[in-house]
């Protein structure tokens, strides 16, 4: 089968200086988003790659091409309208797109990621428009490989996948996660450094269960019910073997993958390919890096507080276990951290007398622990454990409700509470009430982004709890070690190294603002690639014998900037040729 086999190649010239020599050229070029530059083409490049007249005659810069870019931007009208918009343009012009977001990250954050990147998943069928990515689908699972081969990226090194069984907290989405493995994509270009032609977003389609999908005539995705047992794992082995053979310096991270599939897809995998689970490890490491400093700004120490999960999905369990290796770290027993850690799900508190999934029992608290206790809801374990820490993980819109917060009150003065469920309207409560209710001492931090809070003349700011300040720096210094394995101490190093950043950078918050996430991806990058080092797992020959300094220039000259280089045509060829 003929396909295009390198569309372009980066060169130098004799005097260093880089350019793209292209092998299309005409029309099908302005139609490659990875090389169009649009308006941005000289009248010399016009000339020479067939341009002419396909084009209005004003040449623009990049400076000005974003001035007219952020002007539409700002005249649509809501979210999912500027999403809409902004997804467009990757699909033409990615210099554009990225050079865009970079100079309004933090206006754009909420846009092209959490939280109307959750509407994109549900309004995916709706809304699209061009191809992006790789979609894998039941009648695919035997020709894999062939149809991976279909993708024209030549040498892709970050993939993000979802099964979109548990999307945000916003549960079975079909065939629409795709928009979630493109966001959180683009995030790994605009924070973490890999350039837009080394990312593949996939959707592993396997049917869903939801039959408004699968008769909703406008539907895009496989109409079946999901995949389970066998037939399931021989798709994921499928797409993990043929992503092994195209691209075998690829990371994998798994997305939103619901509980039932998630521990046992990152177990199976983990070794066979260098891959983790943004939702386990991701939120795991960030929840660790927020809770640390709100201990900091409040001059206490993890190991004494007393800690409630609420929500024992993929989230919860990397919270629980996360927060367990932090207290550990601090010096406390497995036994001692079993008085302090305590896990809910739908039917109140994990005990190990109760029947429950594999992956939970490691998370139950032995019964002893709460012999005598009235209950175990999580109003009376906030009460009878004597909580001082609150996580949402359970995608439970406003489950902490007054009474619940004020239990955690009564048993700190500055009780922290992280409401961590996503999209906004699965938050557990908003910043502003928790505030209200405990007279503006509790420490709050959200999954979603929220603005300041002001109350009674002082004003709060919300630090974001979203993995996306982990995953970035993670995934990009396995990219650059060439890691074969992401560890957990690798995922614990991001942790600290978040937490470490945030204290040096902005002392009194929880979380860095988002205009701060590629520093704070750089600085992940930095620790996570040296823990891949010390571990022995960085393959990368370059990397090896680096001091930190040399290390951190390595990972600053890796990083991908959205600029236009020149174009030229291969030596000797035609124009016209493509
Ligand atoms: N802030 C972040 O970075 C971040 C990261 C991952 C997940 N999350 C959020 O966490 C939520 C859950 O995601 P997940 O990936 O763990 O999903 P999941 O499907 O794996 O798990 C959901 C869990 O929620 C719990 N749950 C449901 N109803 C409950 C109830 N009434 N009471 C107590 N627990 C209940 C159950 O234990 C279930 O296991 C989502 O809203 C998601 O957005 C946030
Ligand atoms: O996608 C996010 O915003 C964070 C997290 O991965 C989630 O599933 O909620
Ligand atoms: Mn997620």
């Amino acid at each position: 089968m003929a396909h295009i086999s390198r569309y372009y190649d980066v060169k130098r010239d004799p005097a260093g200086h880089r350019f793209l020599e292209v092998r299309v050229t005409g029309f099908p070029l302005l139609h490659l988003p990875l090389l169009n530059k649009s308006t941005a083409f000289t009248e010399e490049e016009r000339r020479l790659l067939g341009l002419e007249g396909l084009l209005p005659p004003g040449v623009s810069s990049l400076e000005e091409q974003k001035e007219r870019a952020y002007l539409r931007f700002r005249q649509q009208g809501t979210p999912l309208e500027k999403h809409a918009y902004l997804r467009n343009l990757q699909d033409h012009n990615e210099v554009l797109f990225f050079a865009l977001l970079e100079d309004h990250v933090e206006e754009m954050l909420p846009i092209i990621y959490t939280p109307t990147v959750g509407e994109a998943v549900q309004q995916f069928s709706r809304l699209y428009r061009y191809p992006r990515g790789f979609a894998m689908s039941t009648a695919h699972v035997e020709r894999a490989r062939e149809l991976l081969g279909n993708v024209h990226l030549q040498d892709v090194r970050m993939i993000v996948a979802t099964d979109s069984s548990a999307i945000l907290g916003i549960g079975d989405q079909g065939f629409g996660g795709m928009a979630i493995s493109i966001g959180k994509l683009s995030l790994y270009t605009v924070a973490g450094g890999v350039g837009p032609d080394k990312t593949l977003p996939v959707e592993l389609d396997v049917g869903t269960g939801r039959q408004d999908l699968i008769e909703d005539p406008l539907y895009l995705g496989a109409r079946h019910p999901r995949l389970t047992g066998e037939a399931y794992d021989a798709f994921i082995d499928a797409f993990v073997q043929a992503v092994q053979e195209r691209y075998p310096k690829a990371i994998i991270q798994w997305e939103d993958f619901s509980k039932d599939t998630a521990f046992r897809v990152l177990e199976r995998y983990r070794k066979v390919v260098p891959s983790f689970n943004d939702d386990i490890q991701g939120t795991g490491a960030v929840t660790l890096a927020g809770v640390l400093r709100a201990c900091a700004l409040k001059g206490e120490w993890l190991r004494d507080q007393v800690v409630v999960i609420h929500g024992a999905g993929a989230g919860g369990a990397g919270v629980a276990a996360a927060i367990r290796e932090g207290m550990g770290r601090e010096g406390l027993a497995p036994e001692e951290v079993a008085h302090r850690v305590f896990v809910l799900d739908s039917r109140g508190l994990l005990t190990d007398d109760r029947r429950m999934e594999d992956y939970k029992q490691p998370l139950a608290t032995p019964k002893g622990i709460t012999e005598g206790w009235a209950g175990t809801d999580l109003l009376t374990v906030v009460r009878e454990a004597g909580a001082t820490v609150l996580l949402g993980l359970s995608g439970q819109g406003g489950i902490f409700n007054e009474p619940i917060v004020r239990a955690v009150h009564a048993n700190a003065a500055r009780p922290i509470i992280f409401p961590l469920s996503n999209p906004t309207s699965n938050t557990e409560a908003l910043p502003e009430d928790v505030l209200r209710w405990t007279d503006g001492q509790a420490i709050v931090a959200t999954g979603s982004p929220f603005p300041d809070v002001t109350l009674e003349g002082q004003t709060y700011q919300i630090g974001q709890g979203n993995n996306a300040f982990i995953f970035p720096g993670l995934g990009f210094a396995a990219v650059l070690t060439r890691a074969s394995e992401i560890t957990e101490g690798m995922v614990a190093e991001a942790a600290y190294a978040l937490a470490d950043f945030t204290a040096r950078e902005s002392p009194e918050r929880t979380y860095p603002p988002t205009r701060a996430l590629r520093d704070a991806s750089r600085a992940v990058a930095l620790r996570v690639a040296r823990q891949a080092i010390t571990e022995g797992v960085a393959r990368e020959e370059r990397v090896q014998n680096l001091n930190d300094e040399e290390l951190d220039a390595f990972i600053e000259s890796r990083f991908w900037f959205p600029k236009y280089l020149p174009y030229r045509t291969a030596e000797g060829a035609s124009p016209d040729l493509t």
